[in-house]
């Protein structure tokens, strides 16, 4: 059995005029320890330069990167993805690389894109003695530079001149010294987005612009234009190998039973050979997969991310799903979701497929993939080069995790590739309330995912649902949808603490709004959303804030994907200040420090306020969430609310004409759904209803 959202017993006894708070007074309540207490912002001088704030986003402590601290500390602080931890350990293991059992798992590290080979590329130096588990000295290569670990300055950019500033920052040029000598082979990112690049050295086939994706934003996701070099990426599997493995995974050279896990075993007995080197993670992800027990994940979390401890909800979770059950997981947005599949990915032998609404979401959650876990996504705005080519890397079992659209379901080649040759152990389901037609962001396309549909056509051994807000209704439909058991819900509280929510009563809402974004706190701020119900309504409030000297943009479905994709690419540069927007911004959005959102129109329901708020203070900084209610909305938005309801009256009038004695039986009843509609005084979706064989 599952309970309501905690968020909503707390929302709904407090007084609609007073402030609301998550959570009790700081002073109050003692540390969690998984999120650090937020740190209040400092406030930047107005006339000037905003001093920079260290932004170590999800380190366990604020302790300095400079001060000595223990080596996982010193790798969380300064590779918040473990990568440090890890190279670290390559030198440090070698003794026991002996032991590591050879695994699909070693075969994906090491078959992964040949220009990122962990193995080499992180060689620790000859001089470190190999028993002794220290960190050596790493550059991180140049694509994986952490941004400069001070918030970026506010540039005050007047509205008038962003409509000048060219919709793509052209990147800066490389340092001399990271150019890649003109005659080297290009060198990719092992989770690059970009499939062809290594696959084709021949022209860019034309790319159809846009796609089914349902993304509003327009991107970059085959790296045009970028130019990338990983230092330390210095050796590629020999071209031979690669013919050789294209060869045979189109059959032209016969594989017999356990050919694939000889080859692993020679490769692997090859590469301790030649360079003595081993994987921490590979011992712990065999560890786990012996025996999932706390202590051995807990080791995989540290040896991968190096982090010490899981975050509330994503042991449970991980066990589930590495146990093999379907489970559907609540999290509040920054908790740590994607954890919770990337582990099992790991430690599951077959591939985990990820659904996801969004292309930005895609490809924003496959950059973040842990650097040996080899990823991909298949989008409709690729060309056929490039789904072929992600297509052969999937076949030739050089991929853990794929992502997809939920369209993607609807296609049969793709769900061909899967058929007979790739085990799925898992499917992730992301956002997964928009299963539900109750839910504020309900996507069609989302319906197809059925647990039927999954095992009927993908043999799916495993679902797991993930979302961060879920109205008890919402959670109904989804564990119905993917026959999720109510024990398997795991949910957490959904309102982070480090949100100071507040609400007051408007009749005058335009000043007011102006009000609060020239008091502080709000005045201080460098990135405001302003949610509004309706598109025009986002139009005009813009126009009034900038009218009022307030840098701002609208952002609303009804405008065209390059203007909505400007107005979140200014925002997240801090190019813009304030953006006014409707349900459609947030989805997909990128941006940690958001430290404001006013919602300047009544959400249509709590679970679009948690959402909404929950893009404010994703750093973990304390931030603020003002809701401006006035008595005129909150009687539209409750008229709203109702207008998908049938009268009784009608309805019983609808269904003596359907089902009266000379229609009962042996009749068939035509129906025009349009008049029927008009004369009843129901809508035509009703009478769709009697149609639809799950109704009647
Ligand atoms: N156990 C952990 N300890 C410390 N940091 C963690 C832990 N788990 C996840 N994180 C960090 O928390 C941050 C947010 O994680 P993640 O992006 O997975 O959140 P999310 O719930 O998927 O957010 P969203 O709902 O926006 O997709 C990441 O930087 C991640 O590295």
């Amino acid at each position: 059995m599952y309970s309501p959202p905690h968020a909503a017993d707390s929302d709904s006894d407090g007084s609609l005029l007073s402030d609301v708070s998550a959570s009790p007074p700081r002073r109050h309540t003692p540390p969690r320890p998984q999120l650090p207490p937020p740190k209040p912002r400092p406030r930047p001088v107005s006339t000037s330069k905003p001093k920079p704030k260290p932004k170590l986003k999800s380190t366990p402590s604020n302790t300095s990167a400079s001060a000595p601290s223990p080596t996982l500390h010193a790798a969380a602080l300064s590779d918040p993805h473990g990568l440090t931890a890890r190279i670290a350990s390559v030198s440090a293991l070698t003794a026991i690389a002996s032991k590591v059992s050879v695994s699909s798992f070693r075969r994906l590290v090491q078959s992964r894109n040949p220009s990122f080979d962990p193995d080499t590329a992180f060689t620790a130096p000859a001089s470190a003695p190999s028993e002794v588990p220290s960190i050596a000295p790493y550059l991180p290569p140049a694509a994986f530079d952490a941004p400069p670990q001070v918030r970026p300055k506010r540039v005050n950019t007047p509205a008038s001149a962003l409509s000048e500033i060219p919709s793509a920052v052209p990147c800066p040029p490389l340092a001399a010294s990271d150019a890649p000598p003109q005659a080297r082979p290009k060198r990719v990112h092992p989770n690059s987005v970009s499939e062809v690049t290594t696959a084709t050295t021949v022209e860019q086939s034309k790319r159809p612009r846009g796609g089914s994706e349902g993304n509003f934003v327009r991107l970059n996701i085959n790296g045009y234009g970028r130019r990338r070099t990983f230092k330390n990426a210095q050796t590629r599997r020999s071209t031979k190998f690669r013919s050789w493995q294209r060869q045979r995974v189109a059959g032209a050279i016969p594989c017999g039973p356990g050919d694939e896990e000889r080859d692993f075993v020679v490769e692997a007995l090859l590469e301790r050979e030649k360079k003595g080197a081993s994987n921490a993670v590979l011992e712990a992800v065999e560890m786990a997969r012996e025996d999932p027990s706390e202590q051995n994940l807990l080791s995989l979390l540290k040896a991968a991310y190096g982090y010490d401890s899981f975050r509330e909800g994503q042991l449970a979770t991980i066990q589930n799903v590495v146990a093999g059950e379907s489970t559907m997981l609540v999290l509040p947005t920054g908790a740590g979701k994607s954890l919770c599949y990337q582990m099992p990915a790991m430690i599951l032998p077959g591939l985990t497929l990820v659904v996801s609404p969004l292309l930005s979401l895609m490809v924003d959650q496959l950059r973040k993939l842990p650097a040996f876990l080899p990823g991909g996504l298949l989008a409709s705005s690729q060309t056929s080069d490039e789904f072929h080519a992600t297509r052969q890397r999937l076949l030739a079992g050089e991929m853990k995790v794929l992502f997809v659209s939920p369209e993607r379901f609807l296609n049969e080649e793709f769900l061909m590739i899967f058929k007979d040759t790739l085990p799925i152990s898992l499917v992730a389901i992301d956002e997964a309330h928009c299963i539900s037609e109750w839910s504020h962001n309900f996507r069609p396309s989302y319906l197809r995912l059925r647990a039927s549909l999954l095992w009927r056509k993908l043999n799916v051994q495993c679902i797991l649902a993930m979302t961060a807000t879920a109205t008890t209704q919402t959670l109904e439909e989804i564990l119905n949808a993917l026959e999720i058991p109510s024990d398997n819900l795991i949910q957490m509280f959904q309102v982070r603490e480090n949100l100071q929510l507040s609400i007051s009563a408007s009749d005058s809402r335009l000043k007011d709004l102006m009000l609060l974004l020239k008091s502080s706190p709000f005045a201080d701020m460098r990135s405001i959303i302003v949610y509004c119900k309706f598109q025009a309504e986002t139009n005009f409030v813009c126009k009034y804030l900038c009218d009022n000297n307030i840098t701002a943009k609208s952002y609303h479905s009804g405008l065209p994907i390059k203007s909505r994709s400007r107005v979140q690419e200014f925002f997240c540069s801090n190019k813009i200040r304030v953006v006014v927007a409707t349900v459609a911004f947030g989805m997909g959005l990128d941006k940690s420090d958001v430290e404001g959102v006013i919602h300047y129109s009544l959400p249509e329901s709590l679970e679009e306020y948690i959402q909404e708020t929950g893009r404010a203070g994703r750093d973990g900084r304390l931030s603020h969430c003002h809701l401006l209610l006035d008595s005129a909305t909150f009687y539209k938005i409750h008229s709203l609310s109702h207008s998908d309801g049938v009268d009784e009256y009608a309805m019983s009038k609808f269904l003596y004409q359907m089902f009266s004695s000379e229609n009962a039986t042996g009749h068939i009843c035509s129906l025009v759904k349009e008049l029927t509609s008009r004369k009843f005084d129901i809508k035509e979706e009703v009478c769709t209803c009697f149609f639809r064989p799950a109704c009647t």
